[in-house]
């Protein structure tokens, strides 16, 4: 990486013009240099994902200062005046008289000269006036404040406020910003937990046993994930435990028959395959070749031989698995609202009349889902999102279907997990109050 600032300008632009979706630009960036020096990787992916999580704060910064206003700059310039605003406020390792610098350099490298003398003009203003900027109040405008505090749109703010109290929905919000911990699934199939930590140890990474789930291993000071060997030996997937309990609430036995209608790109169809110890069958769908081939490659470097992938539509009604699965999880597309602290375009590109449309097309996935469960089987339904019509509401349409029962989930829960709720069948979890992703989960039975 010949300038981590400039791979960093790159990414801004391509994800401010919808050109990619921020992991895939930062991923692809970071595959393309992975022998670059680890520090200049590690100040790169700050670099980008700081500069878009705090997108919204920081373009109320530059507005303040900037005679113009953020969305009309050059996009060029706007990625700079935000990677630099980003800088200054939130990197006190570096200089605030670098981060000008540097971006003045890149505005007169990228053919901006005549725009230099602006570009500095604002980061030297906001760099003085740093301790000084007023933030929107809480006492006149709670839904303002929370927005420009923590960088979310006003639409899911009040969305939040509106199902939650003002403390969880700051404590939701401000959660989004923490740091973000990689938690990886040991995949028991591929050899012990003990040879898993010991190998993660040998590559120098940090590792730290999960909160909620002995599989779950979380893990710092690593570099490139996938040139680990423990990674190309599938002994581990990356999975947030909110993920994993999706599959330890599925509770398989071995010899079942497993059906993932929702399965790219694998995590919980992998968790249950391991779990049946080369047993029985995980049928494995998508909607898409594409994604149906990433769940592909990571099938194929764990090497289960029980799980099976296939393109399918969900919606469409498959006569003949009618009444035939031990186990069907339909962890339906949703709003993400759950996870927005590691996909940063969610709360930027999703639009709230989304939401509805969701929720119909999550319907038709579940009618369906229904129809492949054998008398005596379960039904996991789940999502990585806070909405209660996306969740619960789709919940209680499903314990209403004829001979479905909703199934008390306590006992499969980590003790601090039980909540009231569990009896009912269903867990809500969320970030900010429990240690993992905002996530789903409900768990029915078809009476035999
Ligand atoms: C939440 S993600 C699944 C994550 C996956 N279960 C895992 O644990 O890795 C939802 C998936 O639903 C898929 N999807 C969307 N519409 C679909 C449809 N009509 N039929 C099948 N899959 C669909 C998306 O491609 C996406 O991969």
């Amino acid at each position: 990486m010949q300038n981590p600032r400039e791979s960093a300008l790159d990414v801004l632009m391509k994800v401010d013009k919808k050109e990619a979706l921020s992991h895939i630009a930062i991923g692809e960036t970071l595959e393309k240099y992975q022998f670059s020096d680890k520090k200049d990787r590690a100040f790169f992916t700050r670099l980008c994902q700081g500069t878009l999580e705090r997108r919204l704060t920081i373009d109320y910064v530059i507005n303040q200062y900037s005679k113009m206003k953020v969305n009309k700059l050059k996009p060029l310039v706007r990625a700079l005046l935000r990677m630099g605003v980003y800088q200054i406020l939130y990197l006190d390792q570096i200089p605030d008289s670098a981060a000008c610098n540097e971006c003045v350099k890149l505005a007169k490298k990228r053919g901006f000269s005549k725009l230099s003398g602006f570009v500095n003009g604002v980061l030297r203003t906001v760099s003085r006036q740093k301790e000084n900027i007023v933030f929107p109040s809480r006492e006149k405008d709670v839904v303002k404040y929370l927005s420009v505090s923590y960088s979310m749109p006003e639409w899911i703010v009040r969305h939040f406020l509106s199902n939650y109290s003002e403390q969880d929905t700051e404590n939701i919000v401000r959660s989004f910003l923490e740091p973000k911990k990689t938690t990886l699934s040991w995949m028991e199939s591929n050899g012990s937990r003990e040879e898993l930590v010991d190998s993660l140890k040998r590559e120098d990474i940090t590792v730290k046993d999960g909160e909620l789930l002995p599989e779950a291993i979380y893990i710092t000071h690593y570099d490139f994930l996938k040139r680990l060997s423990s990674f190309r030996q599938g002994r581990f997937i990356v999975q947030d435990e909110s993920s994993m309990l999706a599959g330890k609430i599925a509770d398989v036995k071995e010899g079942q028959d497993i059906l993932d209608m929702c399965s790219a790109p694998g995590g919980k169809a992998l968790y249950m395959a391991d779990k049946l110890h080369g047993t029985g069958q995980v049928l494995a769908r998508d909607l898409t070749e594409y994604k149906v081939e990433l769940l592909e490659e990571n099938m194929e470097r764990t090497g289960f031989h029980n799980i099976r992938s296939q393109v399918w539509d969900a919606r469409i009604l498959d006569e003949d698995l009618r009444e035939s699965m031990d186990v069907v999880l339909c962890d339906v597309p949703c709003s993400g609202l759950g996870i927005m602290g590691k996909k940063h375009d969610i709360k930027y590109n999703l639009e709230e009349k989304v939401l509805k449309e969701l929720v119909s097309l999550q319907r038709e996935i579940l009618k369906t889902a229904v129809a492949y469960v054998k008398p005596g089987g379960v039904l996991i339904f789940s999502t990585c999102t806070i909405n209660p019509k996306e969740n619960e509401d789709n919940y209680r349409w499903l314990a209403a279907q004829p001979g479905f029962e909703p199934e008390d989930i306590t006992s499969l829960l980590p003790e601090y997990l039980r909540i009231e709720t569990a009896k009912e069948g269903y867990i809500q979890l969320l970030p900010g109050i429990h240690p993992c992703d905002g996530f789903f989960i409900g768990k029915l039975r078809r009476m035999k």
